[in-house]
């Protein structure tokens, strides 16, 4: 592709940030151009050599652009397009990043715009929010689903997949009805059920908070979605509503169905749901990292004696940490073999670190 792109943005937050510094990355002669809603974003952005235009909410700039990515929240950029239409130059092509495409589809198609619209939707992220938590890492080895509009050439169709794949991404090319049946089954769902878990154990708990209080490895893997950003989730839930339902259905009546398992004692049927459950999730293919892996670990030498990992354990707890996985590891890089120690979050390994460094342990942070 060529490198003298100009690349208009409007939301420049984790997603939107993210593209753009993979760009800036992979493409660094990319003039980018964007607007979002906080001002000292962008002034961030400018100040880290991402951003080159900083945009106003409906700036003539953007009429200089090859390609627009709208990045702000699915409704958000629905209200765009409608501008954009008289705005932007006849040969640009509109994208977006959000994570339903039914709607804006029809918003192109009922604007005629379906000749200059390719949908998208790259299968990374994080609970996280905003530029600041932007990476030009977050993509790379990402499914990034495409969602062309009906009117789009190939030739058109292909410059955009090569842009995405040049970008470290895996573009997948679907139907915007595909795309948010899938996605309301593998994202959607997984996050309702998320916050609806974390939301029961509030309303569960003891008065003294004894469930928050021991609440370990199992609950905190599968609630990290649940801090997730509200605004975003709402409008997807509500862009969303006829898919997400229908999954719902299905979830719930397997959630009756392991109901009446445990309620019966039907040993036979409880151990098929965890061991048919095991089987599938152990063969979910590696290829995409589809999300940030949030591995927060370090490396530490350790000395051949007894007890050496049984001491820095008990100086860990001594202060708090509590350890996801504790074990000796041996590769070409360790010759001599090293304690890899990991932790639920980063806070946790930021302070174990510290501990650790004080007592005059050899750390290997990668
Ligand atoms: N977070 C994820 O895991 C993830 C993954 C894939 C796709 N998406 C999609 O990406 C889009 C952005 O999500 P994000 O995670 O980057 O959120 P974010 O909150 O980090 O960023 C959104 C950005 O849009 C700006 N914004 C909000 N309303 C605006 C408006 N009306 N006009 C202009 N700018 C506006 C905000 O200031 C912010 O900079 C959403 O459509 C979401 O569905 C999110
Ligand atoms: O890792 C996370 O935090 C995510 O939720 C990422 C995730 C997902 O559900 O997998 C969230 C929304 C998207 O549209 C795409 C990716």
């Amino acid at each position: 592709m060529s490198d003298s792109l100009n690349i208009g943005f409007i939301g420049l937050g984790l997603i939107g940030g993210s593209i753009a510094k993979s760009l800036k990355r992979f493409h660094p002669q990319t003039r980018i151009f964007a607007y979002t809603r906080t001002e000292a974003t962008l002034d961030l952005a400018v100040s880290e050599g991402i951003v080159d235009v900083k945009c106003t909410k409906e700036d003539e700039a953007f009429a200089s652009c090859n390609y627009i990515f709208l990045c702000a929240p699915v409704h958000d950029n629905i209200s765009y397009l409608e501008w954009m239409k008289d705005h932007m130059s006849p040969d640009c092509i509109v994208t977006d990043v959000g994570s339903v495409k039914g709607e804006i589809h029809q918003a192109v198609e009922k604007l005629g715009l379906d000749d200059h619209f390719i949908g998208g939707h790259p299968m990374a992220g994080s609970e996280k929010t905003g530029f600041e938590n932007a990476t030009d890492m977050l993509i790379e080895n990402a499914y990034y689903i495409l969602t062309p509009g009906g009117q789009i050439d190939i030739p058109r169709l292909t410059q955009f997949m090569e842009l995405i794949s040049s970008l470290g991404a895996i573009p997948l090319v679907l139907t915007y009805e595909e795309h948010d049946y899938i996605t309301a089954a593998v994202s959607h769902l997984p996050h309702i059920i998320a916050s609806t878990l974390v939301n029961a154990i509030q309303k569960m708990d003891t008065p003294e908070e004894n469930m928050k209080l021991i609440a370990a490895g199992g609950f905190k893997d599968i609630t990290r979605i649940a801090s997730s950003s509200p605004v975003m989730w709402q409008q997807i839930c509500l862009e969303n509503r006829s898919m997400i339902s229908k999954v719902l259905d299905e979830y719930i009546r397997l959630i009756v169905q392991a109901k009446c398992w445990v309620d019966n004692g039907d040993a036979d049927e409880i151990y098929n749901m965890f061991s048919n459950s095991r089987e599938y999730r152990n063969s979910l293919p590696e290829a995409s990292k589809g999300v940030i892996e949030k591995i927060y670990a370090f490396y530490c030498d350790i000395y051949d004696e007894a007890g050496g990992i049984a001491t820095i354990a008990t100086l860990l707890a001594m202060n708090s940490i509590s350890i996801k996985n504790i074990g000796i590891i041996h590769n070409r890089e360790f010759e001599e073999g090293v304690l890899r120690i990991e932790f639920y979050d980063e806070e946790s390994c930021v302070k174990a670190q510290g501990v650790l460094k004080e007592r005059n342990y050899t750390l290997h942070v990668r």
